[in-house]
């Protein structure tokens, strides 16, 4: 690799999530609307942090604001408040040439590989273009030519594919052109947006596979978004999920699938099919999820998941919920963060005491390592997906 096209990175000992958002809001302006309101809320506090070389799935039903925190996190929107850490700096504190090359280190693949290559330019040239915006990365025609035979072999394209035309090839090998497109610029983190939803199911495997070799080879990190939850599980470690502008479930992607806490995670659950023919996942209750997801115009009281959810009570319509931790409702207590269910190794990078804080959790005495698993409900699931009434 051209020593140009490597920015300068921290040292490993200066661990920490690489990218951190913390009460990340978003609202675009609208027509106004029977309700009288002309913001749209499409991101409302989000917190998440995704640690290097980790996979992060996000998941959510369309509208949730899944694309929006994408482009935060690419840096293409600016958030109206709250805080996004890259590497510990805030990029949108920079201006001009310096935001600009933090950008490099974010890229994007794109679902449809079908429509995201423009079919007038050769695999070459895609692979290069994005080159012509950051013109430093790779200045000679020479090492562009190289490079571009790299990037083709790494994502097992041949040198002779290079003057092809998209319309040349199948679907999954146009991914892969978008998936060294996204590498051209050596990021740390790719956000991969629903990419092998417009695959057949014989080449998504082959295109996930990919992903994954790349992930070992490079250390890279993706932000997955994905309606298809079984991919999700198949390639995340950890997930979000997010419901009208919220993160309202967070953790271990195994943590989040087999005990969710929360009553909307359980309902997406319940509609994937599953392969787990254990006794516990074959016995957990099943939620129905009815309906569709309100307007983020104008989104309920309280908990806003309550206008569809089956446990919903009083109390969810008039007080917003606090995130409660996964060991606090192994048994009947909720809202404790101690004993968690889930042990959680050494080297998994945790959240601060801070985004403790910032979460709601609201005290300095919180362990950050008992804060893995959240969800945002006042009356979380059990083990066997029954809500604790406290
Ligand atoms: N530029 C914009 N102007 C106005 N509203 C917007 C804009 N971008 C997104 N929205 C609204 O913000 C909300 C969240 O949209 P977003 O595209 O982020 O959701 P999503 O979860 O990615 O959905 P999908 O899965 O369908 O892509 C939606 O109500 C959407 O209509």
């Amino acid at each position: 690799m051209s020593e140009t096209a490597t920015l300068p990175r921290r040292s490993a000992a200066d661990r920490g999530p690489l990218l951190s958002a913390t009460g990340v809001t978003k609202t675009f302006r609208v027509a106004r609307n029977s309700s009288g309101n002309t913001r749209l809320t499409a991101l409302d506090g989000v917190d998440l942090r995704l640690g290097r070389g980790e996979t992060l799935g996000l998941v959510g039903e369309s509208g949730c604001g899944k694309s929006t925190l994408a482009r935060v996190l690419l840096l293409l929107e600016r958030p109206d408040s709250g805080e996004i850490r890259f590497d510990g700096v805030d990029p949108f504190a920079l201006k001009g040439r310096e935001l600009l090359a933090w950008r490099r280190r974010v890229q994007m693949v794109f679902q449809d590989p079908y429509a995201s290559l423009n079919a007038r330019m050769t695999a070459a040239d895609i692979i290069a273009e994005p080159w012509r915006t950051h013109r430093d990365v790779m200045p000679t025609a020479s090492a562009r030519a190289a490079r571009v035979r790299e990037l083709l072999d790494l994502v097992g394209l041949r040198e002779g594919d290079a003057e092809r035309y998209p319309q040349e090839f199948s679907g999954g090998q146009r991914q892969r052109i978008g998936i060294a497109r996204a590498l051209a610029l050596d990021p740390e983190i790719i956000v991969c947006d629903e990419p092998v939803s417009a695959l057949d199911l014989s080449v998504q495997a082959q295109v996930l596979n990919l992903l994954t070799d790349l992930q070992q080879q490079l250390g890279v990190s993706y932000v997955f978004i994905s309606h298809d939850l079984s991919v999700v599980r198949h390639v995340a470690d950890r997930v979000s999920v997010m419901y009208l502008g919220k993160v309202i479930e967070q953790g271990p992607t195994e943590d989040v699938f087999d005990r969710p806490l929360h009553p909307y995670t359980a309902a997406l659950m319940s509609a994937a099919p599953t392969l787990d023919r254990s006794p516990a996942a074959q016995g957990r209750k099943r939620i129905l999820l009815e309906g569709e997801v309100p307007s983020p115009l104008n989104p309920p009281s309280g908990c806003r998941f309550r206008t569809r959810c089956p446990y919903a009570a009083a109390r969810c319509a008039e007080v917003e919920p606090a995130p409660v931790v996964a060991g606090s409702v192994s048994g009947s207590v909720s809202g404790s963060v101690d004993s968690p269910t889930t042990p959680v190794a050494d080297d998994v990078e945790q959240p601060t005491a801070t985004s403790a804080a910032a979460a709601g959790l609201g005290s300095a005495a919180v362990n950050p390592r008992h804060v893995e698993h959240l969800g945002l409900c006042h009356f979380p699931l059990d083990a066997s997906g029954a809500p604790i009434h406290s």
